[in-house]
């Protein structure tokens, strides 16, 4: 890939469609090393799916996906290699229910990246701790709250060692208690310089975390820009009308002390 050494990956003219419904069209975006990407949009506007292309789990129509100088949407494209690269957390946590923490922790050391059970261990139980969850190691994922599996989940993603993390709406299914505790997390990543792309409703955190922020809607990137001038400065009317929406809605919360999370 040519450009700046620092760039990550690269999204050019990415199209996908579901049938006759083009669910992304002509979406671009640049992912430098340490950058906090936010993704923002309303409902339908294409998010998730974007999110699931960029790490492989859906074939695109068009267009080209780079992970450095890898071309992910090549046919050829070896796919365990670049998915080892890029962790994944999804909304519903995504564990194996039959598995203890430790053994959803260790099942990609061990069969992507073949080490033996003392290295994954190893590994495992550092990542679990940078979570707050040592003591969660024999636990299965049924006897741990939404935020604590979400948690567990990133700590899986982060044993991978992945160069970039991607998180799709990562506290949307979670109760407000554990909202909290999986942001504080992502915090602390934010901090240690992961580059992340980030799709959420919160967008509080997004504007306090996100480098740069794209607003998404109908499949097509309506505006890019700082945290600041999406938040406060966009320029483009689809942008002001979303987030002058959600400040609204967040009044009519306040007025309304039993709505408020
Ligand atoms: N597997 C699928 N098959 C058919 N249509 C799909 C599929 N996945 C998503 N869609 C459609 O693609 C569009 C975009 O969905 P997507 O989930 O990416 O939006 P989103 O911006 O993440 O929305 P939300 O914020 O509600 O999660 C929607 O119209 C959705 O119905």
């Amino acid at each position: 890939m040519t450009g700046s050494a620092t760039q990550l990956m690269r999204v050019s003219h990415l199209t996908k469609r579901f049938g006759e419904h083009t669910v992304l069209d002509d979406v671009s975006l640049d992912v430098t090393a340490g950058e906090v990407k936010g993704i923002i949009g309303p409902s339908g506007a294409g998010k998730s799916t974007l999110i699931r292309c960029l790490n492989g789990l859906e074939p695109i129509d068009a267009g080209e996906i780079w992970l450095d100088d890898t071309e992910l949407t090549a046919r050829k494209a070896d796919m365990d290699a670049l998915r080892s690269r890029i962790g994944f957390v999804f909304q519903d946590f995504n564990l194996f229910t039959h598995l203890t923490v430790a053994d959803n922790l260790m099942l990609g050391l061990r069969r992507v990246r073949g080490l033996k059970r003392a290295e994954a261990e190893t590994i495992a139980r550092r990542e679990l701790d940078r979570v707050g969850l040592a003591e969660k190691w024999r636990a299965y994922p049924a006897e741990l709250s939404g935020g604590q599996q979400q948690r567990v989940s990133i700590a899986r993603a982060l044993a991978m060692q992945p160069e970039l993390m991607l998180f799709d709406e990562p506290t949307s299914a979670l109760d407000p208690e554990s909202v909290g505790s999986v942001l504080r997390v992502m915090r602390e990543l934010v901090a240690e310089g992961m580059t992340m792309i980030i799709v959420s409703h919160e967008m509080a955190f997004i504007e306090a975390v996100a480098d740069d922020v794209l607003f998404m809607a109908e499949g097509r990137v309506v505006e890019e820009g700082s945290a600041r001038q999406i938040f406060h400065e966009a320029r483009e009317q689809r942008t002001r009308g979303f987030i002058d929406g959600i400040a609204a809605a967040l009044v009519g919360e306040a007025d309304d002390p039993g709505q408020a999370r």
